[in-house]
């Protein structure tokens, strides 16, 4: 039978642990973490440095394994699937966000998208219409033809969001995406992740330190020395 409910987590952190290292020297980043993302919502990941944010979001994103618990993308469990899956499941499903851009420096935005697009596996005859619908979302298509180099950091980053979002992603996970941007831009870049959330449905799991992100956001998760402390509407 097919399933009507259309409020399924997309993604679901059951119990997760994960302990780097070994025995004297094992550090627990994460004690049990539980989080869960619905479709069409801005969640906001925040705690201290060293708190395990990052650890979280490598986990949820598959390129990282829990010591303990589980990561369902859907109803999926990523310890069930191959290391192919998990890599299709990252390039096809889901978009990263990094803090520091990771752009191709000499590929100009358009490049830089349509690069992603393809590793997607995207058909050439969409990559260019579906890089420029991406570029135009974030405001980036007048300047689409630019190196990185020649950019400000909050257009580098609508860049970066233009190629996470280019292949249609349900999913944008981003680690701390407005750290390297100073206030007006980092609530640019803020905006175009609302306009994401409600033009498009798409759910994004941000992981941040900025109390801005607070007030814009459906929800707010607390990490706290690897545990989940507070869930805040
Ligand atoms: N590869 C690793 N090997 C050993 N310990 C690690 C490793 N990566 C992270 N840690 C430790 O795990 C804990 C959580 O780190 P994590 O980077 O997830 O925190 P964070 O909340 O993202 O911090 P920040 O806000 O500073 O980026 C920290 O104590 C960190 O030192």
């Amino acid at each position: 039978m097919i399933s009507t409910n259309t409020n399924e987590p997309l993604l679901r952190a059951d119990k997760v642990s994960r302990i780097y290292g070994k025995g004297s020297q094992a550090v627990h980043a994460l004690k049990g973490a539980e989080l869960v993302v619905y479709p069409g919502q801005l969640i906001a990941l925040k705690g201290r440095s060293g708190s395990g944010k990052t650890t979280l979001l490598n986990i949820l994103a598959a390129l990282d394994q829990p010591s303990e618990g589980a990561v369902y993308h859907g109803t999926r469990d990523t310890a069930a699937m191959s290391e192919r899956q998990r890599n299709e499941l990252r390039r096809k499903e889901v978009g990263l966000i990094f803090q520091s851009f990771a752009l191709v420096p000499y590929m100009t935005a358009y490049e830089n998208v349509e690069f992603g697009l393809r590793i997607a596996g995207v058909d050439s005859k969409k990559r260019k219409a579906w890089a420029e619908q991406a570029l135009q979302f974030v405001g980036m298509k007048q300047r689409m033809h630019h190196l990185p180099p020649e950019m400000s950091g909050g257009e580098q980053q609508r860049t970066a969001i233009a190629r996470a979002i280019a292949h249609k992603p349900k999913l944008v996970l981003a680690d701390e995406p407005t750290a390297e941007l100073d206030s007006k831009m980092g609530l640019q870049v803020l905006k175009v992740f609302r306009d994401l959330v409600e033009q498009e449905g798409i759910s994004i799991l941000l992981t941040t330190h900025d109390p801005a992100i607070m007030e814009i956001v459906d929800h707010v998760y607390e990490l706290e020395d690897g545990f989940i402390v507070q869930k805040q509407a």
